[in-house]
């Protein structure tokens, strides 16, 4: 008698369940084997209410509309609670290990580097905008990106900052300052702008200038720029370049959020500000890429100064790669760079104290001289350092992130009822490092660790447990370019105005999440301009 189709399917159907049954069966007891030979002992195991974690992916999605602070009321208790390592069966079933604990980091970044990666997801997510890229690409590519780009942030092209001091002015013009000498305004949006402008004067050699549409009086369609318009003709995206970013940024958080359904965070106003910055950032490469194969007629300035892309280009042909590349460092630096200064400025002006060493500390070492600032002076005024690690610490502008494991590995700790035994880690699975938790321990940082609290730093060293920045082979590259930038725009407005008050909502400050972590409800004070 011959066996119907649907006979056929189901009986293929039962012999596929058994084989990967079987399978993971004998995966299992060969991880179980690995886990007692390397002396492991079991993470504490977290029961989510739903399957696959939709409890939790929907409280998260939710958070902002239920007033829930993700990041203390779900993280850093939930960390707390199990005493800072965890395993938890993670969005759409995906085990995933949390950890906060400063060996682990230090092994999955550092120690056991090559036994993690950024992993597929991360690749799918950016992608869209990114390509392929130093930031989220594995192996040898990574390798290949790095070893290219890392020379081109050295001490020397960190230290130009005609660039940052030209966009300074035009922050400062920005202002809007009433004739009793005072202004009020959020000067968060003005952060982002600064930011935007320095990246893109290092990266593409020209400033975009964003902060010039943020002065008074200002027509935005006049200040379009050749590479603006260009990018609009082929985008058919009625924006500008700071526009355009902004917007792409936020579809890029949101493929984060949504894990897996990444796909779900895409419109076609989304792909219009892809093309537009794709196009955008393409102009400048043909012109790099021109001055750089000698082509003077395109008209390139090659006697301008030093820039990344030009740079790059000498060492890299490839149109879209070299495109992605620098794209890649403008979104890794811009937003991250600006939440960093939006942190600052909300504790200097809800901190007096803060804010009255820290204009002494100014004064003594730059008075009110612009130049005196370089990389070696911001970096020996101890104060200001210490300023800018302790909102690095309280507010980590990366405040979590993951690596997925590539073969089974074990780290430090984290098992066992202590958490002080060694744990194992499957191939596949991700690896959670909960740096906000981490830099709010108070067994690590003392009983004042909620308390913002720069002079700690006095007498703190750096360590794992402080990782604003990652750390290991991929620490940030643009670490010492961002602190410099930082530092260099606060000691110019504290030159400038002689008193920063909070004028923005009393308590708690809400907390913003997108790609990076932000003050949700903008950075809202009054300034007075200081009398020379
Ligand atoms: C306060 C400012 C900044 C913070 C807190 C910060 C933080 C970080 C963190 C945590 C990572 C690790 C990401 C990961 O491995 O998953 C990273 C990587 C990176 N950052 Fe930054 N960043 C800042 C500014 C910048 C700037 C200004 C640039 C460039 C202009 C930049 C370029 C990069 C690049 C290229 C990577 C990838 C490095 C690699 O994977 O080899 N960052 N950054």
């Amino acid at each position: 008698m011959a066996l119907s189709l649907t006979s056929i399917v189901a009986v293929l159907a039962i012999f596929y369940f058994i084989y990967s049954y079987i399978n993971s069966a004998i995966a299992e007891r060969k991880f179980q084997k690995f886990a007692r030979d390397n002396g492991c002992s079991a993470p504490f195991i977290s029961a989510n209410k739903l399957p696959w974690g939709i409890d939790r992916l929907w409280i998260i999605l939710r958070a902002q509309s239920t007033g829930l602070d993700v990041l203390d009321d779900l993280i850093y208790k939930g960390q707390a609670a199990v005493k800072w390592t965890n395993e938890g069966s993670g969005i759409f079933g995906r085990k995933g290990l949390s950890t906060s604990e400063p060996k682990n980091l230090q092994a999955v970044l550092a120690t056991k580097f090559k036994d993690f990666e950024q992993g597929e997801l991360r690749h799918k997510q950016f992608g869209a905008l990114l390509g392929v890229n130093v930031f989220n690409s594995d192996g040898p590519f990574w390798e290949h990106s790095r070893a290219m780009i890392r020379p081109q942030f050295s001490r020397d092209q960190i230290n130009d900052l005609d660039d940052t001091e030209h966009s300074t002015q035009l922050f400062v013009q920005a202002i809007p300052i009433g004739a009793d000498g005072w202004g009020e305004l959020d000067i968060g949006p003005l952060f982002y702008r600064f930011t935007l402008d320095t990246a893109t004067a290092f990266l593409f050699g020209s400033s975009v200038d964003s902060l010039k549409a943020a002065l008074p009086g200002v027509d935005v369609k006049q200040l379009r720029n050749e590479a603006e318009r260009f990018a609009q003709e082929r985008s058919k995206a009625d924006v500008n370049f700071s526009e355009a970013v902004s917007l792409a940024q936020t579809f890029l958080a949101n493929r984060i959020r949504l894990q897996g359904l990444y796909w779900l965070a895409d419109t076609p106003a989304f792909r219009r500000s892809v093309a537009y910055i794709r196009n955008f950032t393409g102009y400048y490469v043909q012109m790099a890429l021109n001055a750089t194969g000698g082509d003077a007629e395109k008209g390139y300035n090659t006697s301008k100064k030093y820039n990344l892309m030009t740079a790059l280009a000498s060492e890299c042909r490839d149109e879209v790669e070299l495109r992605d590349q620098i794209l890649a460092l403008l979104f890794a630096g811009r937003d991250t760079t600006s939440a960093l200064l939006s942190w600052v400025f909300l504790e200097i002006a809800q901190r007096p104290d803060v804010q009255q060493k820290l204009r002494q500390a100014v004064q003594d070492d730059f008075g009110n001289d612009a130049q005196k600032l370089n990389f070696a002076t911001l970096k020996s005024c101890k104060y200001l350092q210490h300023v800018l690690n302790e909102t690095l610490r309280y507010w980590p502008t990366v405040p979590v992130n993951n690596r997925t494991a590539v073969r089974d590995t074990v780290l430090p700790v984290g098992g066992g009822p202590n958490r002080d035994q060694p744990v194992a880690v499957r191939k596949g699975q991700l690896v959670n490092m909960m740096m906000y938790a981490m830099h709010r321990r108070k067994d690590i940082w003392g009983e004042d660790a909620l308390e913002f609290k720069p002079e700690r730093w006095e007498s703190r060293k750096l360590d794992w447990a402080f990782v604003p920045f990652s750390g290991g082979p991929r620490i940030c590259l643009g670490q010492q370019f961002a602190l410099t930038e930082a530092a260099y725009l606060t000691v110019r407005i504290l030159q400038t105005f002689d008193k920063i008050e909070w004028a923005g909502p009393a308590g708690k400050p809400r907390k913003g999440l997108g790609l990076t972590l932000f003050p949700r409800d903008g950075v809202r004070v009054r300034v007075r301009k200081a009398v020379r």
